[in-house]
This record gives C-alpha cells, structure tokens and sequence, in this order.
C-alpha cells in the first residue's frame, strides 16, 4: 500500500491483526472548540482529531478573536472570550470541506452584533442550508445567501436585539440542525425549543451542560429545551476515538479473514453506536469491553475478529444513529451472505458528495452490482470485487470505503483524490498498514 496526497493504492492479501487507537471524534472535537470559545477562561482540549475540518473550525475562530493554541498534534488550548466576546471577523470565513463547522457557527454567529461571511469548498457551497437557516431567521436572524440563504455563501448582518425564542419542529433528524438552533438560543430572549423527528447525536446537548448550560432533554430527547445567556466555563475535555472511523477498521477486520484487532479507547454514545448493533445483526465477532464515562461520553475498548457475515436491512430509526457509517457498511454488504437493503437514507445524498450515487458508481468500477434506489441502496451479497482505479470525488468517507473493499479485490485498487482522508482520519493508510500481516 502507497499514500501520497492524492492517491492511495491498496494491494490485497494478509490478515489485520494488533491493537491500535483511531483519532479523536470528529463531531466533540468540533464542539469543545466552539464551546471553548464562548466559554469564560481556558478549555483544554486532549486527543483533539487533527483532522482538515476542526482545523478549519480552530481557523474561524481564531479570526473572531479567540486565542487558540495547540501545544501538541492534538493538544488544544482555547482561551474562551465568554459569550459577548467573539469579534467581527475583518475577512471570509472559510470552513473548508465542513458542514459541522458551517451549520452550528451560523447558529452561533446569528446571535452576534456584527457582519460575518461564510464560505467553503465546491462541495460545501453546494449542500443544503435552508435547514438552519430558515429557522434562524424565524428566531430574527439577518442572513441572506444563495438561492435565497440555502447555499453558501452566506452573510450574516448580526443584530443588536436578542433573537425571538422559538419552539422549532425540525423535519430532520440532523444534529446539526439541532444544534445550529439551541446555539442561537444561547442569544434568544426565553427559552428555545428543538423537537427532532428521530434521535440524532447528543454531543451538543451533554457538552453544552458540562459548560454550564441549563437544557432539559423531553420526550426521550427528542425535544432539547436550552435557556438563554447562561454562565459557561472553560472545561478539560478528553476526546473519545471516533467511532465513524473505527467503522473502516471494524468492517475491514470482519470480512477479512483470519483477522482480530483491539480498538481502544472508542466513543460509544447510544446515538451513535448504530454500526455495532448492524455488524453485529450480520453475524460479526464484536467484544466491546471496557465501558466507562470519559468527559460526559460513553467510551469502551473494542475487539473484532473476522465473521462470515450475512445481509441485512438497515433502515427506520437506526439511521441517524449510523448515517455516516453507511457507506461503509455498503461495503461489508458486498461480501455478506444474501442481499442487503439501505433505505430511509436518502440524507445521504446531501452529504460531502450525493454518497449513494458516488458509492454505486465507484464500486461498479471495481466490478460489482449495487443497485441505487432514492433513500438507499440494494446489495446483493458474496461477490467478488476485481479492483481497479476509482476516484473519491473528494470525499473521505467515499475514500476509505473503498480502500476496505480492495482488501479483498482479486487486483490492485487505486483511489484518486483520496487526500480528503484528512478530514476526518488522517494516518489512515498508514494505520491500516501497521496492521497488515
Ligand atoms: O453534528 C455533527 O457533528 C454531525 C452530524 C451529522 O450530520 P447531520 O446533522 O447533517 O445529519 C453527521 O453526518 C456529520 O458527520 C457530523
Ligand atoms: C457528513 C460529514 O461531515 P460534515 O457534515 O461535517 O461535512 C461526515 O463527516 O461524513
């Protein structure tokens, strides 16, 4: 196997075995530096992920004032401004290939005195932003943008008044969403109200706590009640591994055989734990040992042996709890015993890239059937990839999806643009590298 920026290639054969870490949770580390920054004093940040994307949220907020260090690869000091600390921004600010960045900063630039503008990659100027914008400007945000505030870029003219507090029904279970909202309520007048279709991730709600904001979780967590203006104090935050990148190994060690891998230090949290409970539905060998509370989230050590898997349907509430691990468990699919079925997933089309189409077309390239449907995908099982070059079309997840599936290709499988790797684990080939016998 070879990494370079743009291109990884991935020779088949061998057996994944040892012990190895993954990088810290994309979404907390995403949180703990927002949170840091409207925080009063110093957050410290452990096992931040020094992935593309929380540079990018570290990069705008450094440009509203905040003072951000990094004494270490993924040691991070914030040196918070409270919550009427943040400055106007005297340039763009440009979240790179993040839409966790975009969503939740709109949120919290919403209910800020000052101009902002907001930007991104090709791929972020092209995903949907009405979903938190229109709600924004429901709570009396000024925000105008593209295709009237739905693609950035996106300018935010700031108010002097507290945003109107509002109970919003989301029609998405989107954390983002969910969060881009109890965010602005930090600067509304009363208490706002989130209600989510589905459960979608907690981070925000258990984060934002530990900080010191008064929220209260109704209906199973489906509705977040946040209160205005609160106290919030610098935390000592130590990030969990990133499930949704334990995921690649995960899959890797279940379908190749002869493999066993010990993932330590892993983020379990219930809303985003859905992949272990679908390995395990298709027959995988999953240990998870270990389990204690770090910072607020639920962490464990996980061990995976090689299954002979069998097809299942992935679908209903389950989705959010696993809707960036799908297209990886597409690929556990493809060599499963009988069909699977992805459905109730059609939010993967407005993700880095529209992943079903992509997925589909890339894996056809590697010489096998997968069947696109609106909201999923139809899999059927026990095939035999054949290798070849495919491309990402820049997105990571896309990227290491087929990096697992050449695995077990019958040739070499070379991915272009795989740089994008970066924003969410980066070392990954070299991790799976190190595991290789
Ligand atoms: O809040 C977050 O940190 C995230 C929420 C999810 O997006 P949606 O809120 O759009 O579902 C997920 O796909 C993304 O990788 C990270
Ligand atoms: C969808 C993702 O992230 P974001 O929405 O933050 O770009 C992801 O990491 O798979």
């Amino acid at each position: 196997m070879h990494e370079s920026h743009q291109i990884v290639s991935i020779t088949p054969g061998g057996s994944l075995r040892g012990e190895t870490e993954v990088p810290g949770d994309k979404s907390i580390s995403h949180r703990a530096v927002m949170f840091g920054a409207l925080a009063k004093g110093t957050t410290r940040v452990h096992r931040f992920l020094p992935g593309q994307d929380c540079l990018s949220t570290i990069d705008c907020f450094r440009k509203l004032g905040v003072s951000i260090e990094m004494p270490g690869p993924t040691e991070v000091l914030v040196h918070g401004k409270g919550l009427k600390g943040l400055q106007e921004p005297a340039d763009i600010l440009d979240v790179g290939n993040s839409g966790t960045t975009l969503r939740l900063i709109t949120g919290i630039l919403s209910g800020q005195s000052f101009f902002s503008v907001l930007t991104g990659d090709g791929s972020i100027r092209r995903r949907p932003m009405a979903r938190v914008t229109k709600p924004l400007i429901e709570m009396g945000a000024a925000i105008r943008g593209r295709e009237g505030a739905n693609k950035a870029p996106l300018a935010i003219y700031g108010t002097e008044r507290p945003l109107k507090a509002i109970h919003y029904q989301s029609p998405v279970a989107s954390a983002q969403v969910k969060s881009a909202i109890l965010l602005a309520g930090l600067f509304a007048d009363g208490k706002t109200r989130v209600t989510e279709p589905l459960l979608s991730r907690d981070h925000t709600e258990r984060m934002l706590s530990s900080f010191g904001a008064k929220l209260n979780r109704l209906d199973q967590g489906l509705t977040t009640e946040i209160e205005s203006f609160p106290s919030l104090n610098g935390q000592e935050i130590e990030v969990p591994g990133d499930i949704s990148s334990a995921a690649f190994l995960l899959v890797a060690a279940s379908i190749v055989p002869g493999s066993e891998l010990t993932l330590r230090n892993i983020g379990i949290n219930p809303t985003r734990d859905g992949i272990l409970d679908v390995l395990r539905e298709m027959g995988a060998n999953l240990h998870v040992e270990n389990e204690r509370l770090v910072a607020g989230e639920p962490v464990a050590d996980i061990t995976v042996q090689s299954a002979s898997l069998k097809g299942t349907t992935v679908g209903g509430s389950i989705i959010p709890r696993l809707i960036d691990e799908l297209p990886i468990i597409a690929v556990a699919a493809l060599f499963a015993e009988g069909t699977t079925i992805i459905k109730d997933a059609a939010e993967l089309r407005v993700k880095e890239t529209d992943r079903i189409a992509v997925l589909a077309e890339e894996l056809r390239k590697l010489g096998v059937t997968v069947e696109e449907t609106p909201d999923g995908m139809i899999i059927p099982g026990n095939q035999q990839i054949q290798g070849g070059t495919v491309d990402s079309h820049g997105d990571h997840r896309i990227a290491m999806s087929l990096a697992v599936a050449g695995l077990l290709a019958a040739d070499e499988t070379v991915i272009h643009d795989a740089a994008s790797i970066d924003v969410s684990f980066p070392g990954f080939a070299a991790t799976l590298q190190s595991l290789r016998n």
